[in-house]
This record gives C-alpha cells, sequence and structure tokens, in this order.
C-alpha cells in the first residue's frame, strides 16, 4: 500500500520538486500540502503550482486527510507547525528546513520521544556520502606533523536565507569531533594574526540559483586535499526525503539521521 504523505512549505523551491516527483512515484500517495496562508498561490492546486497538472490536493492550512509521514522544507515558523502537526497526526517527521534556533530545535528533540523524525540539513547521497569521506580524513589527519587546517566552502542561491548552510556546519561539527577543534569562525577580516589550528572556519557565497555546493578543505604544510560535492539541480534533495518517509513511516518514536534512510 502506498505510504500518505503531507509535504509543509509545498509552494516552495523544494516544496514543488517534492510535489514533482513524489506524484510519479507508485508507493507515495501525497495527501496534503501545506502552505503559508499568506502565500500568493494559497488556496490554489498544488500540482499546478508545482508545473505538473492538475493533482486533486490544493495548497491549504489543514486538512481531514490521514498520513503517515509529513515532510517540511520551509521555514522556522514553518518547521515548528511541521512539528506540531506531525505530533497531532501521530505522523512521521522528515525535518529538512535548516537555520533553526535552539528553541525550534529543542522541539524536534522532544518530538522524537514520540514520533519518529528524519532530521538531517542535507538529504543528498552523495552529501551524506562526502560527510562519512571528511571523517575518514579527521581521523586520519588528527595528529598530522605541522597540523591540518579545516576550512569548509559553501555556494548557495541568492535567495537562500540562513548562513552558513546547515550542511556547512554540520560538515564541520563532524570535522571538528573527529580532530578535538573547538573554535569556528566565519569568514575572516582586518588582522586576526596567523591562523591556529583549533579552528574550523565557514565561508558562504551567494550568487545566482547555484543549488547548493560544498568544499572541505584539510591544507597541510606542502600538501591540500579537498573534497567538493555539488548539486546540479534539486531533486537530490527531494528523491532523499521522499526515501526518508518512506523509511520512517511506521518505524518506532526516535530520532534517525539520513545514514539510518542510506544504510551509510
Ligand atoms: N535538508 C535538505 O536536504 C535541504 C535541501 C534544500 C533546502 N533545504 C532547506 O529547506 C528550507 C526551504 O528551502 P526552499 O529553497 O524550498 O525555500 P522557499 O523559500 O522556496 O520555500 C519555503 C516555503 O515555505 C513556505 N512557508 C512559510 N511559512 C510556512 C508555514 N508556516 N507553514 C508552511 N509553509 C510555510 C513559504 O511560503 C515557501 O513557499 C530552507 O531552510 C533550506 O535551507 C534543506
Ligand atoms: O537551497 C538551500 O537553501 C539548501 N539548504 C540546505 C543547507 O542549508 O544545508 C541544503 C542545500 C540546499
Amino acid at each position: 500500500m502506498a505510504t500518505r504523505i503531507a509535504i509543509n512549505g509545498a509552494a516552495g523551491r523544494m516544496g514543488q520538486r517534492l510535489v514533482a516527483l513524489g506524484s510519479q512515484d507508485k508507493s507515495l500517495d501525497i495527501v496534503a500540502c501545506f502552505e503559508h496562508a499568506g502565500h500568493a498561490k494559497f488556496g490554489q492546486d498544488a500540482g499546478v503550482v508545482a508545473g505538473i497538472g492538475e493533482l486533486g490536493v490544493p495548497l491549504q492550512e489543514e486538512t481531514d486527510a490521514q498520513y503517515s509521514a509529513i515532510i517540511d522544507f520551509s521555514v522556522p515558523a514553518g518547521a515548528h507547525a511541521a512539528v506540531e502537526r506531525a505530533v497531532n497526526a501521530k505522523a512521521a517527521l522528515v525535518m529538512a528546513t535548516t537555520g533553526l534556533e535552539e528553541e525550534h530545535q529543542a522541539k524536534i528533540r522532544e518530538a522524537a520521544n514520540v514520533i519518529p523524525v528524519v532530521w538531517a540539513p542535507s538529504m543528498s547521497t552523495t552529501v551524506n556520502l562526502t560527510m562519512k569521506l571528511c571523517e575518514i580524513a579527521a581521523e586520519a589527519l588528527k595528529d598530522i606533523p605541522g597540523g591540518a587546517d579545516v576550512e569548509v566552502l559553501e555556494r548557495h542561491h541568492r535567495f537562500k536565507e540562513d548562513s552558513p548552510s546547515g550542511t556547512a556546519l554540520r560538515f564541520g561539527e563532524l570535522i571538528a569531533a573527529k580532530m578535538g577543534i573547538t573554535e569556528f569562525v566565519h569568514g575572516r577580516e582586518g588582522r586576526p594574526g596567523a591562523r591556529p589550528h583549533n579552528e574550523i572556519a565557514y565561508h558562504a557565497i551567494r550568487t545566482g540559483d547555484n543549488p547548493g555546493e560544498h568544499t572541505i578543505i584539510f591544507g597541510l604544510l606542502g600538501e591540500t586535499i579537498e573534497m567538493t560535492v555539488r548539486a546540479s539541480n534539486r531533486d537530490c534533495y527531494a528523491t532523499g526525503a521522499l526515501q526518508a518517509a518512506k523509511f520512517a513511516a511506521g518505524k518506532p518514536a526516535g530520532l534517525y539521521n539520513m545514514n539510518d534512510v542510506l544504510g551509510l
């Protein structure tokens, strides 16, 4: 039987790709498409808004439809609403929104006591694989003579509201945990002095319509290793999130990540 899903932020850049790809997947049934009532296309058919023709599901704030998973790609207030919707519906939650404040993050952790939650800053297979590769590099380089300097560069479209990306922050956290790094900086200016090793620096670039690109640099004295992972469109995130919804629907309550979904 098809997994019945709801999409939160359904008229957004990601929401539209979820509607388009989810509607093609025979193992899924999109039964609700939530949007902010102030959105210019609120009330219109979600399929028409996504450019795939009539889906029979309007952009709405409330539904009587039963669903077993809700996928959220929205904004912090929308993510908060998605947590409440998931808990009230006893449905699984796939949380993809980034740039959440600590209070929103605490709500997600609390929800995971009662429903299954997949929470990841990137639903992309190659990004999550690159995180694994960076952990291997960090472990191997943590005690290298002369030290290894870690910098995380990310590029995204001009419309992105949070910075640095949630993915960049996760790369930093994972590497820091392996290397015992405790300091984080965002760009540099003026005369900060020689670079300490106990630091990871983030650099956020915003241009055009870039759907997402991360480069992680491990700079040694005499040699450098860089890992780059790059999306050419948003479908890698949407397919990962749809896979996560299928994975999580009906699972025991708890906090899961994309490694669980992808078996990495
Ligand atoms: N985890 C991942 O793989 C991944 C990938 C891409 C984007 N993202 C994140 O997803 C989020 C959305 O990205 P986007 O590019 O689609 O943004 P977007 O601005 O195009 O879409 C967000 C949508 O949420 C809607 N919204 C606002 N308030 C809402 C509410 N209360 N309830 C329901 N919907 C509401 C907006 O009207 C908009 O349509 C961002 O935080 C982004 O960083 C995560
Ligand atoms: O387009 C965005 O916004 C993206 N946000 C995520 C992040 O902040 O890590 C993932 C990539 C796309």
